[in-house]
């Protein structure tokens, strides 16, 4: 297994790791980071590094610490003790798209302006064809005026989705993105993700072995009290695989079984 994702990586190996792996896209990495609500330590000098490029499925039992750790990522949330940088030794706030678990749509926006409110805010003149294409590909082409009142919850979800995509950020933070859309349409917009954000450093936090499986180079698994990561995984072959490749089929099943005992 090439363990790309390493918990606990060397401080001197990490010093001659490549910086700029795949077109330039810089990595992450976590270095003892604590994490501490008063008399509960929800993880403990957790460390590990993601490369340029990888595309990191993340997952655990609910309440472990996952939202959490994403956020702190982000630079939504601080953590009690630790760093988190880009591989580059830059920092990461200002160059990631952050999807969380809510939609985080504005009720006042269209679809349409939702999508493009970075750029508005920016003030960056608006890729309208780009805004455009994204919408057709999750489906919503015909709703770009609607208000999200006006939209289910798993089309809110794909505009989220969409807005995460037009960002085109070298750094993607998602918390389960796919987990309001019916089994057809998620794997549609899976598909999508894998594609458009194929070259990106991608930290995706979900429920569903299937979706680990299809699209991440490397899956890890946050488990206990404290929490601690344990080996990353790999599936076998390039994402984003078929939901029948054998491969994952097997894998999923292993990450079953490995997210049942970690729950115990
Ligand atoms: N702002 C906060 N104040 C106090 N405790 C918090 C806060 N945010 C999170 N927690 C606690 O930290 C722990 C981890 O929460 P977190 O939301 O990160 O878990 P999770 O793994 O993402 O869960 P889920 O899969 O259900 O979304 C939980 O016990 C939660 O109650």
């Amino acid at each position: 297994m090439v363990a790309l994702v390493r918990p606990r990586m060397d401080a001197a190996a990490a010093a001659t790791r490549d910086q700029t792996p795949n077109g330039g896209n810089p990595g992450i990495r976590v270095r003892d980071l604590t994490l501490r609500f008063g008399a509960q330590t929800v993880f403990e000098n957790l460390s590990f590094e993601i490369s340029g490029g990888e595309f990191v499925a993340l997952l655990g039992s609910s309440g472990v610490g996952k939202s959490s750790l994403l956020k702190i990522i982000a630079g939504l949330a601080d953590a009690t003790a630790g760093s988190v940088i880009g591989t580059d030794g830059l920092p990461i706030p200002g160059r990631i798209a952050y999807m969380g678990q809510q939609d985080l749509l504005y009720p006042w926006l269209t679809v349409m302006q939702n999508v493009t409110l970075g750029a508005r805010l920016r003030r960056e003149p608006v890729d309208r064809p780009w805004a455009e294409h994204l919408l057709e590909r999750v489906g919503l082409s015909t709703r770009q005026k609607a208000l999200p009142a006006a939209l289910s919850g798993g089309m809110r979800q794909r505009a989220a989705i969409a807005r995460t995509l037009y960002e085109r950020q070298p750094i993607v933070l998602m918390d389960e993105p796919f987990s309001a859309l019916d089994a057809i349409t998620r794997a549609m917009v899976q598909d999508l993700a894998a594609e458009l954000l194929a070259d990106r450093t991608v930290l995706l936090i979900t429920h569903d072995p299937l979706e680990a499986c299809r699209l991440g180079h490397h899956l890890m698994v946050l488990s206990g009290h404290p929490a601690r990561l344990g080996e990353p995984f790999t599936v076998p072959g390039q994402p984003p695989r078929a939901p029948d490749d054998p491969a994952v089929l097997t894998s999923q099943g292993h990450l079953l079984r490995l997210l049942v005992e970690a729950s115990r």
